[in-house]
């Protein structure tokens, strides 16, 4: 057997994640062709790369399939209920910073903050007939959210992409989305709730808890994680 260490598949957060394990003596990097998903580890025997969507990881270290894995915390918080219990967070990794938050359009001048929204939600059900729209992919996390901060007439439509883009659609009349430049709210006429920040993710380097390991793999688990310092 070897140990498994899931790694986004593309763009900069496998970029990035390939040079903070390069700056700490494990060389990963991509086999074959750009288009095939296979990948090497230098500087450490018996760990095997596992190249996988950045949204699989969460899934694929509660199964157990992967031990190790890179991803964004807003990825396994919304992906895994009781996380905690599931994985844990051996490091912050510096990079994938984005921020979830509630966005409504800029043109509603008189709602600024949940409470404002709460208002609005309520009047918009009576106008309309159906509760006001939250268009997002981060459905356990607004949920949550919205709960805590005692905003109740609402739902939400799911929306895996271009999510900035369903209230000019008229698909949703709020989102609930990442941003790190803020340039998609800005370009898409909405604006951030005052007190609309959902959470703060970046990129984590999480192990899965309570996998059953053969005794050589669990050393070098051990092995790695004391060379990467996170131990
Ligand atoms: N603009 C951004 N800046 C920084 N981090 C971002 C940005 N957009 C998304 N992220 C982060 O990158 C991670 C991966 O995002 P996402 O789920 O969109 O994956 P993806 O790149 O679309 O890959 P896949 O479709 O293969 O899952 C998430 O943790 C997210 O917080
Ligand atoms: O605040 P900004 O810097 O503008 O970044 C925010 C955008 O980045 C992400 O989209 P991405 O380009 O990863 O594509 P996606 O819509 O498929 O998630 C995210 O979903 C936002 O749309």
């Amino acid at each position: 057997m070897s140990v498994k260490l899931g790694v986004p598949s593309k763009g900069r957060l496998m970029e990035k994640t390939f040079e903070w394990f390069g700056a700490r003596g494990i060389g990963l990097g991509r086999a074959g062709s750009d288009r095939e998903y296979a990948g090497f580890v230098d500087g450490i025997d018996n760990v095997e790369l596992v190249l996988l969507s950045a949204g699989e990881i969460p899934r694929e270290l509660a199964a157990g399939r992967i031990h190790l894995g890179v991803t964004g915390t807003d990825l396994v918080r919304e992906k895994l209920g009781q996380w905690e219990h599931r994985v844990e967070e051996l490091a912050e990794l510096g990079f994938g910073h984005a921020d979830l938050v509630l966005a409504v359009p800029r043109a509603w001048v008189d709602v600024g903050t949940l409470d404002d929204l709460d208002a609005v939600a309520a009047a918009f059900r009576a106008k309309h007939g159906f509760r006001l729209r939250i268009a997002t992919k981060y459905h356990r996390l607004v949920r949550e959210f919205l709960r805590e901060n005692g905003v109740a007439d609402y739902q939400l439509v799911d929306s895996q992409g271009a999510t900035e883009g369903t209230v000019k659609n008229e698909t949703a009349e709020a989102i609930a989305d990442i941003t790190s430049s803020g340039d998609t709210l800005r370009a898409n006429h909405l604006k951030t709730l005052d007190d609309g920040l959902i959470l703060r993710s970046q990129a984590t380097l999480f192990r899965a808890r309570g996998v059953d390991m053969e005794p050589e793999d669990r050393t070098t688990l051990k092995q790695l994680i004391a060379k990467l310092g996170v131990d």
